[in-house]
């Protein structure tokens, strides 16, 4: 286990980050995004579509490395991530999609990763014969199977159902809390943000910085309807004050 301390921590200044744009003109993204997670913590990002979430979290992941400031990851950080898109191997079964990215992931591992994400039954099917939502779960189920010290998911219950998009929520906690993974997760579910987050990351427009944090001291797995609803209008009015509208 990675012993507590200054090692453990993500930490993210993003000072710019730009992108060409038509007719050689530069489109700033992202201004002095700064923030830190601590091992285990759960953030999660809420903020106008376009601010640039998704690039963010590209950075943070070590894919684009053209950007004006510093990420310091956990030296020699194992990353999972999650996209809107499942982006599956076609061509491999739901077993071996998640054994090419893990391929000395225990039987025992394996099986309890399919057990709590309900994938027992469709582990010899193909991608192309899997719904939107069990191919986002095989993704997630890819994802920990690296075993992850930081887990980046960019809106992984986009477009599904409220019913099945409730369920997966809840097996995201079950797996957060069964094995602690710093997370950083970018939904326009505020629902989704305070039952997952310990911290709540407000984006202004583009480009995007935080405009406010909000941390959330219960654990998950204690947080009742009340609180839920409570944290929901504390996060609501300070997006109000700062004028950051999520949609
Ligand atoms: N590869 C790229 N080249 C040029 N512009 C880009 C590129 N990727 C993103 N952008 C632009 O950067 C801005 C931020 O995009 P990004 O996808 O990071 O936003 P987002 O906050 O994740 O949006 P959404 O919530 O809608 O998914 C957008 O205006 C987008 O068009």
């Amino acid at each position: 286990m990675r012993p507590a301390g200054v090692s453990a921590l993500l930490e993210v200044d993003i000072e710019r980050k730009a992108w060409a744009a038509s007719a050689g003109d530069r489109l700033q993204v992202l201004e002095n995004v700064r923030f830190t997670l601590r091992h285990g913590e759960v953030g999660v990002f809420f903020g106008p579509s376009g601010c640039g979430k998704t690039t963010m979290l590209r950075i943070i992941a070590g894919l684009d490395p053209d950007y004006t400031g510093r990420v310091v990851r956990p030296p020699h950080a194992r990353i999972g991530m999650v996209f809107q898109e499942p982006r599956l191997l076609p061509w491999r079964s739901v077993d071996d999609n998640v054994r090419f990215v893990a391929p000395d992931i225990t039987e025992e591992r394996l099986s309890a990763l399919f057990a709590i994400l309900q994938l027992d039954r469709h582990r010899t099917h193909f991608p192309g014969e899997l719904s939107l939502g069990l191919a986002r779960r095989v993704a997630i189920a890819r994802a920990f199977a690296v075993e992850p010290d930081i887990l980046i998911l960019d809106e992984p219950l986009v477009s599904l159902d409220a019913r099945l998009s409730a369920h997966i929520r809840d097996e995201l906690a079950a797996l957060v809390d069964s094995r602690p993974v710093t997370t950083l997760l970018v939904t326009h579910s505020l629902d989704e943000a305070v039952r997952l987050g310990d911290r709540i990351f407000l984006m202004s427009a583009r480009p995007g910085r935080i405009v406010s944090e909000t941390f959330i001291p219960k654990p998950r797995a204690a947080r009742d309807a009340s609180d839920v609803a409570a944290i929901k209008r504390r996060v609501e009015h300070e997006a109000e004050r700062q004028g950051s509208v999520a949609t």
